[in-house]
């Protein structure tokens, strides 16, 4: 008999966050599906980071409701709620004296606060593999190079076979090649094991590559939820970011985005003259 596999999503309704005096969620409901990447962007400072916090449980919320399945996030049950998860925060620095291997290994903790076994340092080592970082498996993690970190971190995350897969911005330190790497793994693992995928960037082409979703935010609200080619249009990069954008859709249905350079405007020279005779200094601007 087929046993039917029952999905759950992640779903956030009437959520409310404040810090201080700063309302970063203004009553923000959507859900999250499992195999789907989603990502998040928005402005500097609008609260993405803070978003991904407060489904972590890290940061407390006003007021809403954060469900996954039947289980709901509660402070009493914050390390069950957790076990759903990999999280990769932004800006982590690795200043520990551990080996790489190590920390991929740390990412199994429930499992290792039990006994370490030789099938999880073989799937640590296959997961650097697969990233192709396995020659960096005995270095200490406090002699890599940012980006490298990044890396580590992200075969963590991807360590613990989360439901739910956090990550705040994980190519900032990555080369092009790793940010390929990554994302390509992240997408592929996302849709075989059927997690649900939520990550900050700030790279819209690299979004619209790789979101199935976009979730745009700024001023505490979800300005728009849905596939790039219908998210990503010239009047919402202009209204969330105040740029005037080019965007052409690929033969795949990517939408590219192009933005124009701020046309430069040089002083005239009399205005120059002008300028030194009263002051004595010449404009640097
Ligand atoms: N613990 C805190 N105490 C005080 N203010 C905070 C705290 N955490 C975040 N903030 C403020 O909340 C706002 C949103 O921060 P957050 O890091 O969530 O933004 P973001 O959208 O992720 O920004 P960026 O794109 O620049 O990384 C910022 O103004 C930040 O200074």
């Amino acid at each position: 008999m087929n046993q039917k596999i029952i999905e759950q999503s992640l779903c956030v309704k009437n959520l409310h966050v404040k810090i201080d005096q700063l309302e970063l969620a203004k009553g923000m409901s959507f859900d999250l599906h499992p195999g789907e990447v989603t990502v998040i962007i928005g402005p500097n400072g609008t609260g993405k980071s803070t978003l991904l916090k407060t489904l972590f449980g890290d940061i407390n919320r006003q007021q809403g409701d954060i469900c996954f399945g039947e289980t709901s996030l509660n402070k009493k049950w914050l390390s069950k709620w957790r076990k759903h998860f990999g999280y990769m925060p932004q800006d982590i620095h690795l200043d520990i004296e551990l080996s790489v291997l190590e920390v991929v290994l740390l990412g199994q903790l429930d499992a290792l606060s039990l006994r370490l076994n030789e099938s999880m340092v073989s799937e640590a080592l296959y997961a650097l593999e697969q990233i192709g970082l396995l020659h960096l498996a005995d270095r200490p993690v406090n002699a890599l190079s940012g980006g490298q970190c990044q890396m580590i971190l992200f075969a963590q995350a991807m360590m613990r076979k989360p439901s739910i897969l956090m990550l705040d911005e994980p190519v900032s330190a990555l080369d092009l090649h790793f940010q390929q790497v990554l994302l390509d793994h992240l997408d592929r693992k996302t849709k075989e094991n059927r997690w649900i995928s939520l990550m900050v960037l700030h790279d819209l082409n690299l979004a619209a590559q790789y979101a199935d979703k976009l979730l745009v935010v700024k001023d505490g609200l979800i300005v728009s939820h849905g596939a790039p080619k219908t998210v990503l249009t010239p009047e919402l990069v202009k209204d969330v970011y105040g740029v005037d954008a080019e965007v052409t859709v690929d033969g795949q249905g990517i939408p590219f985005i192009r933005t124009r350079r701020s046309s430069y405007k040089q002083e005239p020279d009399n205005v120059k003259t002008k300028l030194k005779k009263e002051t004595g200094v010449s404009s640097v601007f």
